[in-house]
């Protein structure tokens, strides 16, 4: 994220993922750090696919060894936006739909190519497989849309107005 944290403020909408320091695209979260703390490195970009190099940190586990579905549904999410990103840079995840085919473990370089499917004005259809020594570990698809103009400061005014209120915790919706 290459904004100014005093222009976001002003103005959350100008909210793009813009290369780090080092030219890795990383999320607000991840951008301070300059490193993916979800272990994800972009390994080669095409028009309209990204191979990436994930792996997965011990502190994400959830067995022995062994992913946390969260970590692998969060991999997806990233990838899989990355790779509509470099082509339109204000986007958000409206589904996603992992299937886990085999446990992916801990510490272990594994593959993960994310494609284009469908593009269609604001709508995106994406896919992904991660694989380890080319066996399927997981796959997932989502769609994603283009932000609306104001969507953060849409989002801020809602949240606003679902403050706690004099006449009750059940604002207007
Ligand atoms: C190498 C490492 C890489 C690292 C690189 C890092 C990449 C990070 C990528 C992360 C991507 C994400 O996870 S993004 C975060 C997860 N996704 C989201 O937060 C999206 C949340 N959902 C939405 O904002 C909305 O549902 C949309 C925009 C998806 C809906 O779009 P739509 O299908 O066109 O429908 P639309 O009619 O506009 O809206 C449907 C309903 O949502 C409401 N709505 C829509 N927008 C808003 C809004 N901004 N604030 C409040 N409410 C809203 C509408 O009033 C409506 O309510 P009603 O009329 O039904 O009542």
């Amino acid at each position: 994220m290459a904004e100014d944290p005093g222009a976001f403020a002003e103005d959350p909408d100008a909210f793009t993922i813009e290369p780090s320091p080092s030219g890795r695209l990383l999320c607000g979260g991840c951008a301070p750090h300059d490193v993916c703390r979800l272990g994800v490195e972009i390994a080669e970009a095409r028009d309209d696919a990204v191979r990436f190099e994930v792996v997965c940190p011990p502190f994400w586990h959830g067995g022995p060894g062994v992913a946390h579905g969260g970590w692998t549904a969060a991999v997806f999410d990233d990838a899989l936006n990355i790779v509509a990103l470099r082509i339109e840079p204000r986007l958000v995840t409206k589904s996603l739909a992992v299937r886990y085919l085999r446990p992916v473990p801990v510490g272990r370089p594994m593959d993960l190519l994310a494609r284009i499917e469908r593009h269609s004005g604001r709508r995106w259809e994406v896919s992904a497989e991660m694989t380890l020594t080319g066996t399927p570990l997981a796959t997932a698809r989502a769609e994603l849309r283009t932000r609306r103009p104001h969507h953060f400061a849409r989002h801020e005014a809602w949240l606003a107005r679902r403050s706690p209120s004099p006449n009750g915790p059940h604002a207007e919706s």
